[in-house]
Formats: structure tokens, C-alpha cells, sequence
């Protein structure tokens, strides 16, 4: 059987990095930053209020309590604040730019809050300096703030909004084909007879390679018809794919739809050492003058799931520029004893409770076991060359997404 490292670096080895677009902003959550984002400007661009209150020089604030002249209003957006007179004050709001000669802002509470062209009466000192926030205090003009290869969150997509970026450039996301098979498919809304499953593996995979930050075409599924899998598929490569993922119809049996239409057309068969996931398939389809990579995926679903964790995931986050492409590994101990096949990594699910770095397996082994799969929150890996584990051994985890 084909060692895990040895597919995972086939896989990896067909799918090219993307390259890149421009987004608006509106739509760059979650995209990764292709070019490094300098500030054009510094932030704050100017000096302001930090409180509602009064621009003073500190200096004049003797006395108490002290009375000044408010000969100007400057709220927050004003333009044409004139400088501030010495032995005055002008009122002032938060985020509005410190007048010329100011140095220092008192807090309307501190005062008995006069008028603009009456007076104010101070009753506490201020330090020179004290609620001013200075031009350049959080970015100087022309510094790097967000480098390539960042993933944009809202904080990021924030600091890119502050520096004025209306656009940014961002790595395209991998155009991934899914597309299962199987003639006992039904699809989910339509009632089943006997034999017959809803076609889970699809929008399951198709959320998959989303998340993973790729952008997939869910295909109507086929049944287990050569002649109609490659003109279905033929017909979907008319758009451009960087990926073709199917499941389904790789095994030994009598009607393996997709080992039969692409093992004469470039994609290898393998037996992986793996559980779940062992039936894989790898290579390229040649259409219309075009090599597009496809990887075939077995057809239980939490083998397809898994086999996606291990082999694509990480090829679709590397390719779209993706920082960290694996999963956050840790370790942990397991709740209870396991068995596990020998001569296959055996990747179980579980759930992490990270207080007592303990991990519970959810549901047996079994591949056809989607609710457990539903439920975990990790997946831990118990080696090839093990069979039993006891209970307390320390694992590897792979943590995945919260349940919600
Ligand atoms: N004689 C052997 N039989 C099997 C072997 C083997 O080595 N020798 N391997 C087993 C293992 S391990 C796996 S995994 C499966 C993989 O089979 P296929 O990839 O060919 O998948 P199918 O036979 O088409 O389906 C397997 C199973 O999954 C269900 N399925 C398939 N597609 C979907 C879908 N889109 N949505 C929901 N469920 C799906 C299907 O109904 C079957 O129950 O082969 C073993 N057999
Ligand atoms: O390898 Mo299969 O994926 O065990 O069920």
C-alpha cells in the first residue's frame, strides 16, 4: 500500500498556486492578500481629540478653578479650525483635529461645560499632552501594515478600509469541479426507496473545499455510467477548473464509474495506508488541449471527508496562498483503550476537551458513520505500525472547526 505522505505529495504536486485578482473590499473577507499593502498615509493622519471637551494649552490651567474665553466650536470633520489664542479655549469633540497651538484636551466633565462664545470654568490640571492622540501613533506614513499572505479578517479589512484601500489584491481562489456518482443517489428533498441514500458527499465536499478557501461547482451527480460521467464532465470543463474532485467509484467492485472512465485516461488507482480513505485515485484528464488535475475520493462519507482533510485541504490552501495550509496539530491523551488496523494510519474522530488535553473518540471506525463525524471536533491519528492503544497514550490531534 502507498504510504499517506507519499499520495498527500502527489496530490500536492498537481494542483499549481492560482495567482492572483483584485477584489473590492466588500469582498475580501476571508481572501489571502497577495501583494504586500503599504500605508499611503499615517493614521491618525492628523492630531486629535481623544474626549468630548475642551483644546487648551496646558500651561494656561492654573488656579483653580480657572475661567477661559471659547471663541470656537470644532467638532469632529471641521476644516478651518483657526489656532487656539493663548489664555483660551476652544470646545471640542472627539476625533476632531487639535487646533493649532493646543497641546492638551480637558474632559467636559472637568468643567462646567461653557459655550462656544461664552465662557468655560476648569476645575482640574491637565498634562500637556493628556487626550491628544498624535499624528502617526498607530501607522507612520509609508509603513507596511498588512504583508502578503495575510488572511483577511475584519480587523484586517478595517486597517486596509483606514489607509484608504478601496481594492485589494488577493490570491484567486482554486475552481474546484465536485461531482459524485452513484446510481443508488437520490438527491436531499426527494423521498427514497428502498436502496436508494441521499447524496450527502457532494454539498458535504462542496462546503469542504469552500472552507478551505477554494470556490467549488457542485455537479449534479451521475449514476454509475461511464459514457455519462465523461460527458458530464466534459460539459463542466468548459469552464475553467484548476481541480476536479469526485467520490464515489473507486473500489474493487463491479461498477466503479470513476475508476473505469479515468484509469485509461491519466489517473492512477492506489491503495493508500490508510482508515478511513484507503481506495485513492490521482492524475490529470486531458480536455480540449487542457491537463486538469482531478483527485478521486472513495464514496463512504467519512472516508471521502477525511481523505479531503489529508490530501486536499491542505493542497487548495497552499495553492490559494494560504500561510498555514494544515490543520493546528496538538497533542493529547485518549479517554479510552482503541484498536486500530495494522499497517494503516488510522485517523479517528474525536472531540478535544483542551482543559485535560483528553480526547474522546465519537463513534466507532466505520466509514459510513456521518453523524459521529457531525459531532467531532478533531480528528487524532493513531499510527501504522499500532493496533491497540491504551487508554491514556498521547496522540496527535488535528483540531478542526468548532461544533456550533
Ligand atoms: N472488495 C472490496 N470492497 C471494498 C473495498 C475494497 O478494497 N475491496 N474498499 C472499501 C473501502 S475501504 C471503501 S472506502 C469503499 C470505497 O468505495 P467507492 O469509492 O468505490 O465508493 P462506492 O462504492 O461508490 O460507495 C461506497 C459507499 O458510499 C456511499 N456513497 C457513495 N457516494 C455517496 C454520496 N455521494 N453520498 C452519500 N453516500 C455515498 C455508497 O452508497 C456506498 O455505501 O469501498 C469499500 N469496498
Ligand atoms: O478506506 Mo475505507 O475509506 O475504510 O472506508
Amino acid at each position: 500500500m502507498r504510504p499517506v505522505e507519499e499520495h498527500a505529495a502527489t496530490v500536492a504536486g498537481l494542483v499549481a498556486a492560482t495567482g492572483s485578482e483584485t477584489v473590492r473590499l466588500a469582498d475580501a473577507r476571508d481572501r489571502i492578500l497577495a501583494a504586500d499593502l503599504s500605508s499611503p498615509l499615517a493614521l491618525p493622519p492628523f492630531a486629535n481629540s481623544a474626549m468630548d471637551g475642551y483644546a487648551v494649552r496646558a500651561a494656561d490651567l492654573h488656579g483653580f478653578p480657572v475661567t477661559l474665553p471659547v471663541p470656537e466650536d470644532v467638532p469632529a470633520g471641521r476644516v478651518d479650525g483657526p489656532p487656539l489664542a493663548p489664555g483660551t479655549a476652544h470646545r471640542i469633540m472627539t476625533g476632531a483635529p487639535l487646533p493649532e497651538g493646543a497641546d492638551a484636551v480637558v474632559q467636559v466633565e472637568w468643567t462646567d461645560g461653557g459655550l462656544p462664545g461664552a465662557t468655560v470654568t476648569v476645575e482640574k490640571a491637565v498634562d500637556a499632552g493628556q487626550n491628544v492622540r498624535g499624528a502617526g501613533e498607530d501607522v507612520t506614513a509609508g509603513e507596511l501594515v498588512l504583508p502578503a499572505g495575510t488572511v483577511l479578517g475584519p480587523a484586517q479589512i478595517g486597517l486596509a478600509a483606514a489607509v484608504g484601500a478601496a481594492e485589494l489584491v488577493v490570491h484567486r481562489r482554486p475552481r474546484v469541479l465536485v461531482l459524485s456518482t452513484g446510481s443508488e443517489l437520490v438527491a436531499p428533498g426527494e423521498p427514497l426507496r428502498h436502496g436508494q441514500i441521499h447524496e450527502s458527499n457532494g454539498p458535504m465536499l462542496a462546503a469542504a473545499v469552500d472552507d478551505a478557501g477554494g470556490e467549488a461547482r457542485l455537479l449534479r451527480f451521475v449514476p454509475d455510467d461511464v459514457a455519462e460521467f465523461l460527458s458530464t464532465l466534459d460539459a463542466a470543463l468548459e469552464q475553467p477548473t484548476d481541480l476536479v474532485l469526485t467520490s464515489g467509484g473507486v473500489s474493487a467492485g463491479a461498477y466503479e464509474v470513476v475508476k473505469d472512465a479515468f484509469a485509461p485516461r491519466g489517473v492512477a488507482f492506489v491503495k493508500v495506508a490508510m482508515q478511513p480513505g484507503m481506495p485513492q485515485g490521482a492524475g490529470c484528464y486531458e480536455h480540449a488541449g487542457h491537463s486538469v488535475p482531478v483527485v478521486t475520493l472513495p464514496g463512504n462519507p467519512v472516508s471521502s471527508l477525511v481523505s479531503f482533510e489529508v490530501f486536499v485541504r491542505p493542497v487548495l490552501r497552499a495553492a490559494g496562498g494560504h500561510p498555514h495550509p494544515d490543520r493546528p496539530r496538538v497533542r493529547a491523551r485518549v479517554s479510552e483503550s482503541l484498536r486500530s488496523p495494522a499497517g494503516r494510519r488510522q485517523l479517528r474522530r474525536g472531540r478535544l476537551d483542551a482543559v485535560t488535553g483528553t480526547v474522546s473518540p465519537v463513534g466507532a471506525a466505520g466509514s459510513h458513520l456521518l453523524a459521529a463525524l457531525a459531532h467531532a471536533d478533531c480528528l487524532f491519528v493513531v499510527g501504522e505500525d499500532v493496533t491497540e492503544v491504551a487508554a491514556g497514550t498521547e496522540v496527535d490531534v488535528w483540531l478542526l472547526d468548532p461544533v456550533r
